[in-house]
């Protein structure tokens, strides 16, 4: 069975970063919409980014924001993905060029295969628990009984911690899984002993 790979987001400092380098996370998401209580400025981001260790993917969170400012934050960060969590049409979020995942608020969404039809060029999708126009981060979970039905690559994301994700991966089978909320001690401030729980936890049923 496929390893189940894990992205942390939301990092605003580099001793988090650094540590889950060392954990083994395989990439890390940088919140650039001003919406989000973990928006981080993006030569701050790009600093952490630059000491990261090789094959650590870096991933650039926007949510219904201007183009120059993504057009900005790229050229400056340049990130290993996108990330867009608003009402991105498909035609907005291929218009930089670099692949991108889309968030599905899995709130408003029904039928998840026919959202992600709607974004034929997505490298993969981001199930979160939230509403359409409402911010992701909130630390809710969607019903884990739900089928999303893809055929396509997504990540598992909304209220998932080191003692609700095992059963999160052993439901879903999931892509890859996004924490924020579920590591954190405050908003954008990870907590190492969280950290660590999670990558465990995550590995522990890679061997299952
Ligand atoms: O994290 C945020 O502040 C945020 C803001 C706007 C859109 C998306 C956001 N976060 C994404 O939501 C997931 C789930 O977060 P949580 O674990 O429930 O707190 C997070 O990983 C981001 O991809």
């Amino acid at each position: 069975m496929n390893r189940v790979r894990i992205k942390f987001c939301g990092m605003t400092r580099s001793e988090d970063a650094m540590l889950a380098a060392r954990l083994g996370v395989d990439a890390l998401g940088f919140v650039f919409t001003r919406k989000s209580r973990r928006f981080v400025d993006p030569a701050a981001a790009t600093g952490m980014i630059r000491r990261l260790p090789p094959l650590i993917s870096s991933v650039a969170l926007f949510m219904d924001d201007e183009p120059a400012w993504i057009r900005q934050v790229i050229s400056m960060v340049r990130p290993s993905l996108l990330q867009f969590h608003g009402e991105e049409s498909a035609t907005d979020c291929e218009g930089y060029g670099l692949p991108f995942l889309k968030g599905v608020p899995m709130a408003s969404v029904t039928d998840v295969a026919s959202y992600a039809a709607g974004f034929a060029g997505a490298a993969g999708f981001l199930l979160d628990a939230h509403a359409r126009g409402e911010a992701g981060g909130q630390g809710v979970r969607f019903d884990w009984t739900r089928d999303p039905g893809l055929d396509r690559p997504w990540l598992l994301a909304g209220g998932i911690d080191a003692g609700n994700v095992g059963e999160a991966i052993r439901l879903l089978r999931p892509h890859a899984v996004d924490v924020s909320s579920g590591i954190e001690s405050s908003p954008g401030i990870k907590d190492a002993g969280r950290m660590r729980a999670f990558v465990s936890a995550v590995q522990a049923t890679n061997t299952q």
